[in-house]
């Protein structure tokens, strides 16, 4: 035997310093900074490191152990059955060794001996006991010996059953199962919290084992979890079953849900072809596995091979390729959406995730750039599991390269030029090009044609996907310059219905200000919305040239919608083609509004405290038909603060300050007085 020389002991050292950190990481705290590959990888290493060098082989060794030791804050549960790992094979051969070594070992034929195969749920496992039909005790797998007890939080888990369906239990089960989350439901709860700013979780295994060790169980309950069952660690008495997959059906009929793609085979070759025909499937199943594992099914054979120090010799897992890999951010582009959003998009250097080479990945806005705190040359880690986008999940930041570059997001459109807006309280940037930019175009034209909108009849969604493919119509106003003989020659439009369309073009001219608003497809601007801003504005023109502050004096419209309604009317490229639709011969009614009694132009208002005869809101509305700016904030420039009941710092202010204050009584006699157009107050 040889001896290992220091440059061994070296590498054996700093692999288990790596591996226990990065268990550490995983298990402890649901945060893994390496990708699964690179784990196994260095894992495989030590594992053979050990098996040439078996002195170097420690008790504590991570080849020796599983997970990781119970965290505070959980009643430290024993198993009485220990929780152990699989065993890997990462090809095909190591599939058949596997056969070899247990068909050797039971002086058997491999070939006819029968293996259960089921996927592997790619999740956290969990224990349930269960007493004379009851749940008693949940617990995770923690160091395998001993686990943290989270029953309460296993409880809130709808696919669990609290008893047992049918009449006749065992005294003892023990069962033991994976929880996982789908991707539809991971990605929709990540998305939320990159919303509201909360945690966002790398992939759903991390999901599922962050949201099981709540100290809170009404946190867990929120999460979208489900329990599979994987196996039945106990059952006493003896139910006299003989294999795991008849187990499997016992498990069923208390309740369990098992997998729907369990399978007994036979041999090295049915394991193959049952591993190849999973593995096709696997992007379509709504959520993670990241193999198959494949047991020996007859549990007599199970208890004469027994286990290793931490895996049983019966099973091994087969491992697909690793849905995470690490490459490089080449660059960073952004995609407009039909609805203006602006989504950056990673360029990388194509690497192969799961299988499929992977080159573009998404990073949702600018909070997620600022979140991985990515830059342009990063190392980055890629997750694509099953239909979803593929995405940066995280960032090699200390091998970052001297040369990386900040990521700057534009401020103009890529499609079209316009300015791309964002407001503070969303997280999505917009092109404001609206009926202008051509990626927005064919959701502009639909919502311009709608029926509450322009109603144009006849002009329906596979129309207009038709005329812009083709670039017949860029703007709304090319709709109007469409003619019989060229719409003719659309597939399924005859002479007639294209006679019909042009014939509902030219009704559709004739509308009114509030629908063309509406039609405009302004962001938030809904049909009340733009009636408000018609019947405040009276004309197109004094709505067009109205800044944020006369927008905000409109019945409805907050901060937000005066935003959008002020910068789509900014864009140049609006009011052109605003103007090509009046030339085309879009008409309506104009109404010039009757400027009404402004006794309070020019003064600063402030209303705080809790007004008996109205809310605030009316009373702001009130005080801005009569010309006054209404602020949150008492200051010099105050003019006035109405105090309500229990008013507070802002009366102080006021008072310091020296500024005119009203009660709620002089409020309303003077407000009646201005409405009336009464000069002689205020
Ligand atoms: N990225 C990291 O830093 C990091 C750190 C530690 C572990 N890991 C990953 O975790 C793996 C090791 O974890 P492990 O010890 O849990 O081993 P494992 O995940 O390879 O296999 C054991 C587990 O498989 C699960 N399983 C799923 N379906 C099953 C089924 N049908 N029957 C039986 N068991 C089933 C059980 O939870 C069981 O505990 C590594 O290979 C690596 O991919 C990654
Ligand atoms: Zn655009």
């Amino acid at each position: 035997m040889t001896q290992p020389d220091q440059r061994i002991l070296d590498e054996v050292t700093q692999l288990r310093t790596t591996l226990d950190d990065a268990n550490y990481r995983y298990y402890v705290l649901d945060e893994p900074q390496l990708t699964d590959a690179d784990y196994d990888r260095r894992l495989r290493r030590l594992q053979e490191i050990e098996a040439e060098y078996p002195e170097l082989v420690t008790a504590d060794s991570p080849t020796q152990r599983v997970g990781a030791a119970p965290a505070d804050g959980f009643p430290e549960i024993e198993h009485a059955v220990p929780m152990l790992s699989l065993d890997n094979a990462f090809d095909e051969e190591e599939l058949a060794a596997f056969v070899s070594r247990v068909a050797e070992r039971l002086e058997v034929d491999g070939e006819a001996l029968a293996f259960c195969c089921e996927p592997k749920l790619d999740g956290a496992a969990v224990s349930l006991v269960y007493e004379r039909g009851e749940l008693t005790t949940g617990v995770t797998r923690g160091d395998g010996r001993t686990g943290e007890g989270i029953t309460s939080n296993l409880r809130t888990l709808r696919s669990i059953p609290l008893k047992l369906r049918g009449q006749q239990w065992p005294e003892v089960l023990e069962v033991r199962g994976e929880v996982t989350m789908r991707h539809a439901d991971f990605e929709a709860m990540n998305e939320r919290a990159r919303e509201a700013g909360g945690k966002v979780f790398a992939n759903p295994r991390n999901a599922a084992a962050g949201s099981l060790r709540q100290l809170d169980p009404r946190i867990t309950d929120q999460r979208p979890l489900e329990f599979s069952a994987y196996q039945a660690a106990r059952i006493q008495p003896d139910a006299g079953d003989s294999s795991h997959s008849q187990l499997m059906a016992r498990l069923a009929e208390f309740g369990f849900r098992t997998s729907a793609e369990l399978d007994v085979v036979q041999g090295a070759e049915g394991i193959i072809d049952y591993c190849r025909r999973l593995g096709e499937r696997r992007d379509a199943l709504g959520h993670d596995i990241d193999g198959v594992v494949i047991k020996v099914d007859d549990l007599r054979l199970q208890r004469e091979l027994g286990f290793v120090a931490r895996a049983p010799r019966w099973a091994i897992a087969f491992k697909f390729p690793a849905q995470e890999e690490v490459t490089r951010l080449n660059d960073v582009e952004y995609q407009v959406g039909r609805t203006g959003a602006i989504t950056p998009v990673a360029r990388l250097e194509p690497v192969s995730v799961a299988g499929v080479t992977v080159s573009n990945a998404t990073l949702h806005n600018a909070d997620e750039i600022a979140r991985l705190g990515v830059m342009i040359g990063d190392q980055v880690t890629i997750r694509r599991a099953g239909d979803v986008i593929p995405q940066v999940v995280r960032v090699k930041v200390d091998q970052r390269p001297s040369d990386a570059r900040p990521i700057v997001f534009p401020e103009r459109c890529p499609v079209c030029d316009s300015q791309i807006e964002r407001l503070e309280e969303e997280a999505v940037a917009r092109c404001s090009g609206g009926l202008y930019c051509a990626a927005q175009r064919k959701e502009a034209l639909k919502h311009f044609a709608s029926r509450r909108a322009l109603d144009i009849e006849g002009l329906g969604e596979k129309l207009i996907d038709g005329l812009v493919e083709r670039d017949w119509v860029k703007t709304p106003a090319d709709l109007f310059l469409l003619e019989v003989s060229r719409l003719a020659t659309l597939p399924r439009m005859a002479t007639r219905s294209s006679e019909n369309l042009v014939a509902a073009l030219e009704k559709a001219k004739a509308t009114t200000l509030a629908r063309f608003i509406f039609a405009l497809g302004i962001r938030e601007v809904g049909e009340a919305t733009a009636a408000n801003l018609a019947s405040h504005f009276g004309t197109l023109e004094a709505l067009m040239e109205a800044d944020r502050e006369a927008l905000e004096k409109v019945a409805d419209v907050g901060p937000v919608v005066a935003a959008h309604v002020h910068t789509f009317f900014q864009q140049p490229h609006n009011r052109e083609t605003i103007q090509a639709l009046r030339q085309a011969g879009v008409y309506w009614q104009e109404t010039a509004v009757e400027a009404g009694p402004t006794p309070l132009e020019g003064q600063t208002w402030v209303l705080t405290g809790s007004m008996e005869s109205m809310t605030r809101d009316d009373g702001k509305a009130r005080l801005q038909a009569l010309g006054a700016k209404v602020s949150g904030s008492v200051s010099k420039k105050t003019t006035c603060l109405v105090a309500g009941e229990a008013a507070g710092s802002k009366l102080t202010k006021a008072e310091q300050l020296g500024v005119e204050v009203l009660d709620e009584a002089t409020f309303l006699e003077r407000l009646a007085a201005w409405e009336a157009g009464d000069e002689t107050d205020g």
